[in-house]
């Protein structure tokens, strides 16, 4: 905190599943002059739910931490946590906690939908992905068959990141790369799709304008966050948008991040279209898409599992046959929302270190395998994989990565791409740039390379045959 600036300073905001992070950043240079973070919670049990007034909450404690940066900054975007439904009642607060993205209740409603719109590969050709329990319209549809009343007294269906932009404009304003995590909005038209609406029974008019990129959102209008009013608010995008913004990320270039999610990634040129539904075509926050796959076991459940075991998260050891297919919260990549945690190979001589390993194993194999799908023509076969996250802070993550890809890994040295990519759509908006040039400027990509090692191809084996094995116990 208190370095030094030149240029105007802009704030990025991450309002991700576990936190919201702030950072203040010098516009001209990407020095980031101060930083704040605050917690959320999230419910216990079957669903997964959060009050929205507790990011707006969370969002004024980061921003208080950053102190007077924040009071001089010129222009702000909110980066957010994707797919979440918030209902808003007329007068703008939640008729409900919000439903989020790894909420898999919807694993019905879903599957009604995609048979209902003609199967699998049609929806991906509508709307360039299959909506699964993931996806907003499925958890609009669970909340009309679960709680009729909610959903009759919504006035207003927002994103996560929507509801901050906001609270802090007055303006009801998405961007194209959140609103293709809903699943109402086609990638084909590039526009809300009447039919997915009317399928679930919601009025376009309970949405956000969808504004282009590089679109302002609107100024600062709200008085009790420590932000001067009448700053510029760009749109903001969903997290992963935002990181690959942050990332300055090119056409081919994959990423993989470990945080409460795991995703993989990479931008395209090409509009995506995967029947399989492991990979979702999102857009991004420019022009371009960014297929991405997504686990709902990484860091979280391997922590939960290193708690268990009662060792460090780094406590990990080579060797050993065991499997750990880490589902404790159902999974989405592969597509088992009902699944559990799956445990095979335990032998006399298994160590807990072992068995530790195993389960970074397990988390990082799902992702690993969705990358072949993610990547396209535009990806070259040995370009090293862009690693960030919290769990990038980790060896026990990266050394995993590096030894299931055998590709090369590079871990950039800035930290928190989510917020430095929504500070970049700011700068981008401030500046009249394009958002991902401004980030190259500010060379946010550059970090430690760790050369590819041989492929651990028995462990990757072993995996992959556990998985087919236990199929049956994982769609219980
Ligand atoms: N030094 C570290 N080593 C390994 N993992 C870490 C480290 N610091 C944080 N993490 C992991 O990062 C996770 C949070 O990642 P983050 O990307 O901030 O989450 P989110 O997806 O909610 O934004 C935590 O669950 C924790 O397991
Ligand atoms: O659902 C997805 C991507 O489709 C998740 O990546 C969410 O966007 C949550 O992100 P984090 O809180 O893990 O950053």
């Amino acid at each position: 905190m208190g370095a030094q600036s030149a240029g105007p300073l802009v704030v990025g905001v991450d309002s991700s599943t576990q936190s919201t992070k702030t950072l203040v950043v010098d516009a001209e240079t990407g020095v980031v002059v101060a930083r704040g973070q605050a917690p959320h919670t999230v419910s216990d049990g079957e669903g997964k739910e959060s009050d929205p007034r507790q990011w707006w909450r969370a969002l004024g404690e980061a921003l208080a931490q950053c102190g007077d940066a924040a009071r001089q900054a010129s222009a702000v975007s909110v980066g957010g946590q994707q797919h979440g439904l918030v209902t808003l009642d007329a007068a703008g607060a939640p008729v409900r906690p919000a439903v989020l993205w790894n909420d898999v209740r919807p694993a019905a409603e879903s599957e009604r939908l995609i048979a209902g719109l003609g199967g699998a590969e049609a929806c991906a050709e509508r709307l360039g992905s299959v909506p699964g329990p993931a996806f907003t319209v499925a958890k609009w549809a669970w909340l009309r068959a679960n709680e009729p009343a909610a959903a009759e007294a919504t006035a207003a269906v927002r994103l996560p990141h929507d509801y901050l932009t906001e609270r802090l404009t007055g303006e009801a304003v998405t961007d194209r790369g959140d609103a293709s995590g809903t699943g109402w909005w086609a990638s084909s038209t590039e526009s809300y799709d009447a039919e997915v609406l009317a399928r679930v029974g919601l009025d376009a008019g309970l949405l956000p304008r969808v504004a282009r990129p590089g679109e302002a959102a609107g100024t600062v209008h709200a008085g009790d966050l420590p932000l001067p009013k009448g700053a510029l608010v760009a749109a903001g995008t969903g997290d992963n948008m935002a990181a690959a913004l942050g990332l300055g990320l090119r056409p081919g270039r994959p990423v993989l991040s470990l945080g409460t999610s795991g995703t993989v990634y990479a931008v395209s040129t090409h509009r995506p279209a995967d029947p399989t539904g492991t990979v979702a075509g999102f857009a991004d926050a420019r022009g371009d898409w960014l297929p991405l796959a997504c686990t709902l076991n990484c860091t979280l459940a391997v922590d939960r599992i290193a708690a268990l075991l009662g060792r460090d998260r780094e406590a990990v050891e080579p060797g050993g046959g065991a499997v750990v297919l880490p589902f404790l919260d159902g999974e989405r990549t592969p597509n088992l929302p009902g699944a559990s945690g799956l445990v095979h190979g335990l032998r006399h001589d298994t160590t807990a270190g072992q068995l530790l390993q195993a389960a970074y194993d397990g988390a990082v194999f799902a992702l690993l395998q969705a990358l072949d799908r993610v990547l396209d023509e535009d990806a070259a076969a040995d370009a090293p994989l862009l690693l960030i996250g919290g769990g990038a802070k980790g060896t026990a993550w990266r050394e995993t990565v590096r030894r299931l890809s055998g590709r090369p890994v590079v871990v950039p040295a800035a930290q928190e791409l989510v917020a430095l990519g929504a500070a970049a759509q700011a700068a981008g908006l401030l500046l009249g740039e394009d958002p991902a040039a401004v980030a190259r400027r500010w060379g946010t990509d550059r970090g430690a390379r760790y050369e590819a090692r041989q492929r651990d191809t028995a462990a990757w084996e072993r995996l992959a045959a556990t998985l087919a094995d236990g199929e049956a116990l994982l769609r219980r």
